[in-house]
């Protein structure tokens, strides 16, 4: 029997067990609190930043499995995914809202994403948008509704860097490179949400190979009043969003 079907995730087609939905966070120890809220979760591999865990909701097998930071490795993971049987991802993360009437605590479903990364390049060019599939942004709205949540819905600027790329001036050389000078402001000025990093990628991979993605962010800083997280929000902000992702994919895996 073989030991991985894939080069990186440590995965076979059997470990996947026909499973056709994965919820993707970016961190690897988001993973197995998002399998813990559905049946019978199972470890099932950790290889650099790919931890994955398999589980059940409303009697169908679900994949949770980290992309790590950024494009490079989100692309990687829903490659891998893919070829194992996986047409629909949702991703949870973290964000940085950059709209003052935005709240730390509220939740982003991000309808499209500003390509500020590489990789999606590697998959299309400029000029296709990453945009998220309807049915999953959809599902993430009525979950996100459900359960109580402050939910914005819009554009995401996703960025291949969390320094420069997203503006931030409090680094070694605080120094921003002149593309991304004033780029925070001129985002704000077209109604961007936030900032992440890893939705350009994966909605442009998606979007051009026929798979769904949707996307699902807790605020845990906003960049017009603060710079770094307190940690018991990022905490329970964190939470809410995992508990809305589970039940968008319920949402989706019962329609
Ligand atoms: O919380 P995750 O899913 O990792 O998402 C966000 O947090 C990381 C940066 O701190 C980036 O990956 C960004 O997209
Ligand atoms: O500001 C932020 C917060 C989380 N993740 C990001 O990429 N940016």
């Amino acid at each position: 029997m073989a030991t991985s079907d894939v080069f990186h995730l440590g995965l076979t087609f059997d470990d996947l067990k026909g499973a056709t939905l994965a919820i993707v966070p970016g961190d690897p120890q988001r993973v197995e609190k998002i399998a813990q809220l559905m049946d019978n979760p199972v470890f099932l591999a950790s290889h650099r930043e790919f931890t994955t865990w398999r589980a059940e909701l409303a009697g169908k097998t679900v994949i949770v499995c980290s992309t790590g930071i950024g494009g490079p490795s989100t692309s990687i993971a829903v490659e891998e995914l893919s070829q194992l049987g996986i047409r629909t991802f949702l991703r949870i993360g973290t964000t940085g809202a950059i709209q003052s009437h935005i709240q730390v605590g509220d939740v982003l479903v991000t309808t499209a994403a500003v390509r500020l990364d590489g990789a999606s390049l590697h998959f299309a060019p400029m000029e296709f948008p990453a945009v998220a599939d309807f049915a999953c942004t959809s599902a993430l709205v009525s979950a996100a509704n459900q359960l109580g949540a402050q939910v914005h819905l819009g554009v995401t600027a996703s960025s291949d860097t969390f320094y420069p790329g997203q503006e931030r001036y409090d680094t070694y050389s605080g120094r921003v490179v002149s593309r991304f000078k004033g780029s925070m402001e001129e985002w704000q000025g077209m109604g961007v949400m936030n900032y992440e990093m890893e939705s350009a990628t994966l909605l442009t991979m998606c979007a051009t190979q026929g798979l769904r993605a949707g996307m699902v962010a807790g605020v845990i800083v906003n960049r017009t009043q603060q710079e770094i997280p307190n940690a018991e929000t990022m905490k329970q902000t964190e939470s809410q969003a995992v508990n809305i992702v589970v039940a968008a994919a319920r949402l989706l895996l019962t329609a």
